[in-house]
């Protein structure tokens, strides 16, 4: 199976977290899209700061390489203000993929009514500018009762308030890859949260993400129905091979 066209490779740390200056995740940014532009792989996705950057190395090489960028990252608790400032930012600076983490902070106080809000707001924004947005609910979060109710929230009000052409354009992700649980617990895409996501999520693809390092488990989650798949180990993925640390 050629699996690249279904990847979002990822960089998502920022300078503080990586130990490294802001020239340094530039140039690291530069490389990932210089590999995802020799490989073929569907997209980068990136920290905001280095949209602009990146799309710009992209265009010149005449390439259609995919450029995301990530919005309330990683904790999603920011205001739904704050995300369509950060959200409208990034699109300015040319963003193709707006990859939201939902405020499921809120959504577990049961302040269902602010995701849903943010939910519609920042969507009808990414839609507006034809770009694609997807919701990471982060699964580590959440009992399987809470992915399967918040991945049908998601579905029942992308389908109220989006036409049947747009819902193919609202992702409902799983993870951010960097949720904090106890010591070897997966903190990303298990087979069980995606398999909850996947019957609840209606007519909105599913981007499995976090965790993804192996071809095998790669291809076995295509198979299972999800449309994308955000890794860090997008290019040991394509050439085969397994790794058992991204980044
Ligand atoms: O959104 C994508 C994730 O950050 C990728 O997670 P990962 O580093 O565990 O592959």
């Amino acid at each position: 199976m050629n699996i690249a066209q279904y990847l979002d490779s990822t960089y998502l740390k920022t300078p503080e977290q990586s130990g490294i200056s802001h020239e340094e995740t530039l140039q690291k940014d530069k490389e990932l899209a210089q590999e995802a532009i020799d490989n073929d792989i569907f997209a980068v996705m990136i920290r905001p700061d280095y949209v602009s950057e990146i799309k710009k190395f992209i265009q010149e090489r005449n390439s259609n390489v995919v450029v995301g960028t990530v919005i309330g990252f990683h904790e999603g608790t920011y205001s739904i203000d704050e995300k369509i400032a950060e959200a409208s930012k990034a699109i300015e600076d040319g963003a193709d993929e707006l990859d939201f983490v939902i405020n499921y902070t809120a959504y577990l106080q049961g302040d269902i009514e602010l995701v849903r809000e943010e939910f519609v707001k920042c969507t009808k924004l990414s839609l507006e500018h034809q770009k694609v947005a997807k919701w990471i609910i982060e699964i580590a979060a959440l009992t399987d009762e809470q992915i399967a109710d918040l991945t049908k929230k998601i579905s029942t009000w992308a389908e109220e308030n989006f036409s049947e052409n747009e819902l193919s354009k609202i992702f409902v992700k799983s993870s951010t890859g960097f949720y904090q649980t106890a010591e070897g617990k997966p903190n990303g895409a298990t087979f069980e949260g995606i398999t909850i996501m996947l019957s609840n999520a209606g007519k909105l693809p599913v981007k499995a993400a976090g965790g993804v390092r192996t071809p095998e488990d790669a291809e076995k989650m295509i198979k299972m129905g999800v449309k994308r798949i955000g890794t860090s180990s997008a290019l040991g993925l394509i050439k085969n091979e397994s790794s058992s640390e991204g980044y």
